[in-house]
């Protein structure tokens, strides 16, 4: 099998090996062999994918060009250029790059903090008021600065002057100077000092887009390509953000800095007489805002007044390079955004609802190893993959693998921390007795908590077999989340390393290497920053990991590491900390599991307390009809067919979203049929559905149609049924089987889907056993079908010989609804397409279908409606705004990083009105109130002249 992750070559080498050492030559030759082949066979694919990416990007007519030679053989004498030019200027200095800490404390102007106070030492007064201001500019709400500044102002010989930053940059100066000739209406030097500021600040921005082409540590051992792909990106998201970085004067945020540029220029071309240069500013000005209702009608005044045309409107070269450069950043990064990262996800299936499978416990054994195996088997069902080992990781015991969840599951169990405050340090963190408190609060969290309790439990274990314990015991569990660069970390690191339980230590304590710590991460952070890193006592770097959902990293707790800020996003692990020792376990993960159960329990009713006449009433009066149920009608206690679930208009909304959106495959293997050769299987669940409506690929109405109407069934056959126990969403699957055209077989005996169970295994002697493989967390079963028009595909309940019990033909808005052990298939569909919506229910709150939770999160954040629906809001959610909008409105928009209480910039009006009300309104076309009334200024000034 090509994807069986036990017997790849080097698995089947090993075993070779053994079974030679053993003598078992026929084991021996026959593993050999099977080595031989699957190296051919791994070695085939890798090549064939490798040149059929590359022949599938790279057009036919230009392959024989050879671009990419030329490209790379530049590239080698760049980069020879590159090392010889550094040992040229830089000689002995050592290769290695200064830690990216160290990094972060100069870029912050932490060196200054120290100098102010070394001035003052010297009693150099006007150093250090230099020296202290710069820090401020940075650290605007540090009190201890403030105080400083305020004391130094009394002292003698210190004047205004001296309050200068000296991290400011020449195109800064310039462009303040601009600002102010523009004020004083002193027009040559406004364009003399802003086309300055705009030279030096294209200049500055290339330097700036050097500088990020720094080193980048890879995980793993990644194919050539891939290396390239993954390095050229994070360099390219660092340069994109250039621009912001540059538009930031001190702690304010200046938007369009670029354009604003232009439109003081056009002003002041225009009182020179320049009107060449005019038109030409209008047009750069427009390149970056088109739609700036003040600087169009700018334009049409221009065209008017002095005849000139459309063709008279060509942007300044540099500022249309520098704009078309950006263009092409931002359709990388969001390409990137909406389908490389997704790429990865796409190939997997993420419907197997693998992760739910049960974990092995540990067994108390003398045999270390016999724990480990059974263990790596079921991790790696659940897709974990090893990306660096201890040798890697440069220690011992240390070990970073991904996979152990997914997206969903960091949303869902990052939620519990949400409503947290940070603390004094911009950390925030909740701990175990903290989280159960939140669900305490809002039940609406339970799910968190129940994926929290369970994530801790396989990193205890996972960490227990890779380390060969018996089972380690939790001493500390916590979800920290460290802010992002931009949001005020900072303050934090003067001296010390910040960690993974959210604290920031100066010097490590020696802690007890019978303890471990397993981090597993939460949030995905791929602009290269916000590694967790191993240092040696020298406190240098030996390695790093990039926080990525899924990944857990395992170390020693007496092992030194620190924390990287992340660049923007803030940055949430779960810290476990692990211990040998009995009397340190914290107990929490019992008392989690008690109140678990106890809500559980509290949710069970009494057959005698069930009462759904009401809502079965409600029920009926929307027109929904039971049609058949119980013995009588079905032949089976706990199954029942009802109409009117959905209309006409619905059906074929859900089955344009499913055709649209479906992927061929029945969502478990990915086969295109896998119950019968003669149909092809179309599927779509929820959380394709849901990465679609963000994609803007399909409109977030019609899934969160899917989701009500599913809501709905799920609800009528709980009441129906009168359970005792609420059933919650195990898998919500969209499925379309279409007969193939032009099928010669004979179908007569043909099923389009075999006599099954949902939650067992159907033997031939009519007895159902349940397996690991079969989905026993699957209580109840319904589907809901969405049209007629086809030949067979009728569903039938069916005898444990397989003979047929009662059918029932699919039609609109028909559901049915059974216990998930009940025997059941579904007859050849010969001729057109078979549409429904499948929906397995469970009555265990640990396998709830996480992707409905996210779902309804995309929904909600994306502005669609957040409460659930109720038996009388049906018919609410029409047609008509199924239509998405214009995926083009999906660009990426660089983030402001400005602070709404930051100070102005020493006697810039403009610059601070622009700054400080700026709303959060990212798009480039929108013009700030400010600009908008700068140039209604700069309009009416101009009408002035007009009229003189
Ligand atoms: O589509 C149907 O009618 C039944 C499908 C089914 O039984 C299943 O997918 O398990
Ligand atoms: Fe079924």
């Amino acid at each position: 099998l090509p994807d069986d992750p036990s017997s790849t070559y080097e698995i089947l080498y090993e075993k070779a090996l053994e079974a030679y050492k053993d003598g078992n030559w026929f084991a021996c030759a026959s593993y050999l062999n099977r080595s031989i082949q699957d190296y051919k066979f791994y070695v085939e694919v890798v090549t064939r994918c490798r040149l059929n990416c590359k022949k599938s990007v790279i057009p036919a007519e230009a392959v024989g060009i050879n671009f990419e030679l030329i490209y790379y053989q530049q590239l080698l004498e760049i980069s020879d250029c590159l090392r010889r030019c550094k040992k040229g200027k830089l000689g002995k200095r050592p290769e290695i790059p200064a830690p990216l800490v160290v990094d972060r404390k100069f870029e912050d102007r932490m060196p200054y903090n120290y100098l102010q106070f070394c001035y003052f030492k010297l009693e150099k007064n006007k150093e250090a008021v230099a020296a202290a201001y710069t820090y401020f500019i940075t650290h605007q709400d540090d009190q201890r600065i403030i105080d400083n500044l305020k004391y130094y102002r009394g002292l003698e010989g210190v004047t205004d002057e001296d309050f200068k930053d000296l991290e400011r940059n020449a195109y800064q100066n310039a462009y303040v100077r601009g600002l102010h000739a523009y004020h004083d209406s002193d027009w040559e030097s406004t364009v003399k000092n802003m086309e300055e500021s705009l030279r030096l600040y294209f200049e500055e921005e290339e330097k700036c887009c050097a500088a990020c082409e720094g080193p980048y540590s890879h995980n793993g051992h990644p194919d050539f390509v891939n290396a390239v792909a993954d390095h050229f990106l994070v360099v390219l998201i660092c340069q994109y953000k250039c621009e912001e970085k540059l538009s930031v004067f001190g702690k304010e945020y200046l938007p369009n800095f670029v354009g604003e540029h232009f439109n003081f220029l056009q002003f002041a071309y225009f009182h020179m007489k320049d009107l060449d240069k005019v038109v030409q500013a209008v047009a750069t000005f427009l390149l970056f805002q088109p739609d700036d209702e003040d600087m169009l009608r700018n334009k049409a005044y221009y065209m008017k007044e002095f005849g000139f045309h459309q063709g008279h409107f060509i942007p300044f070269e540099e500022a249309k390079q520098y704009f078309e450069r950006r263009k092409i950043f931002s359709e990388i990064i969001d390409y990137v955004k909406t389908e490389y990262a997704l790429s990865s996800d796409k190939l997997v299936d993420d419907t197997s609802n693998a992760w739910t499978k049960k974990i092995p416990p540990l067994k108390e054994t003398t045999n270390p190893h016999s724990n480990y195996q059974p263990f790596m088997e079921y991790t790696e069902k659940i897709g974990v993959t090893i990306v660096a080992d201890s040798a890697e990781l440069n220690g011992s015991s240390r070990l970073a693998a991904d996979g152990f969840f997914h997206d969903d599951h960091c949303h869902i169990i990052s939620d519990l921390i949400r409503k947290k405050k940070s603390d004094s340090t911009g950390v925030r963190q909740i701990t175990i007795p903290e989280a159960i408190q939140v669900v305490v609060e809002e039940h609406e969290y339970e799910i968190s908590l129940r994926l929290l309790l369970r994530v801790i439990e396989v990193v205890r274990l996972y960490i227990s077999a890779f380390i060969n314990s018996t089972g380690l015991f939790v001493k500390q569990a916590r979800i920290v989340c460290r802010p992002g660069d931009d949001k005020g970390e900072k303050k934090q690191h003067e001296d010390c390393i910040p960690q993974e339980d959210g604290g920031c230590i100066k010097t490590f304590s020696h802690l007890s290497d019978q303890e471990y710590i397993g981090v597993a991460f939460l949030t995905n952070i791929i602009d290269g920053t916000g590694q967790l890193y191993f240092m040696d006592k020298d406190k240098q770097i030996q390695s790093s990991l990039a926080p990525k959902c899924g990944r857990l990293t395992i170390f020693k707790a007496s092992d030194h590491h620190g924390v990287n800020p992340s660049s923007v996003n803030e940055r949430c692990s779960l810290y476990v900390h692990l211990t040998s020792n009995v009397n340190d376990d914290d107990k929490s993960q019992r008392q989690v599991k008690e109140f678990l159960k106890k809500m559980d329990e509290g949710r069970t009713k009494q057959p005698s307390e069930v009462n759904n006449t009401e809502i079965l009433q409600q029920f009926y009066d929307q027109g929904v009809k039971i049609i058949q149920a119980g013995e009588k009608d079905l032949l089976g206690r706990e199954r029942l067919v009802a109409d009117g679930l959905a209309t006409e208009e619905e059906c074929s909304r859900l089955i344009n979203l499913t055709r649209k959106g479906g992927l061929y495959g029945d969502g478990y293997k990915g086969t295109t049929s896998p119950h019968t050769d003669s149909e092809t299987f179309l599927g779509l669940n929820i959380s394709r559905a849901s990465k679609l409506v963000q994609q803007k690929a399909v409109s977030m109405n019609i899934v969160q149609l899917a989701l009500d109407i599913s809501e709905m069934s799920r609800l009528l056959v709980e009441k129906f049924l009168n359970l005792s126990h609420p059933l919650y969403f195990e898998y919500t699957h969209l499925v379309c089987r279409t007969a193939k055209e032009a099928n010669e077989k004979d179908r007569s005996d043909d099923l389009s889907h075999p006599v099954h169970a949902d939650n067992c295994d159907l033997q031939p002697d009519g007895t159902c056993i349940v397996r690991e493989t079969s989905f026993m967390q699957r209580h109840y079963s319904a589907i809901l079908y969405l049209n007629e028009d086809i030949e067979g595909g009728d569903f039938f309940f069916a005898y444990p010989n397989k003979s047929v019990q009662v059918s029932v033909q699919p039609k609109c808005g028909r559901l049915v609804g059974f216990n998930a052990g009940e025997f059941h298939g579904v007859r050849a569909v010969l001729k057109g397409q078979r549409c429904a919506l499948a929906m397995w229910y469970t009555k265990d709150p640990s396998y709830v279908e996480l992707s409905r939770i996210t779902a309804k999160r995309v929904l909600s954040q994306m502005g669609g409606k957040s409460k659930t629906t109720t038996v009388t809001d049906r018919n609410q959610n029409t047609g008509k705004d199924d239509e998405v909008e214009d995926a083009s409105a999906n660009v990426v928009h660089p983030k402001n990083a400005d602070d709404q209480n930051s100070q102005s910039i020493p006697a810039s009006k403009e610059s601070k009105d622009a700054g400080a009300e700026r709303t959060d309104n990212e798009s480039e076309v929108s013009t700030s109130k400010e600009t908008s009334s700068s140039m209604m200024e700069v309009k009416s000034k101009a009408m002035e002249k007009e009229e003189l």
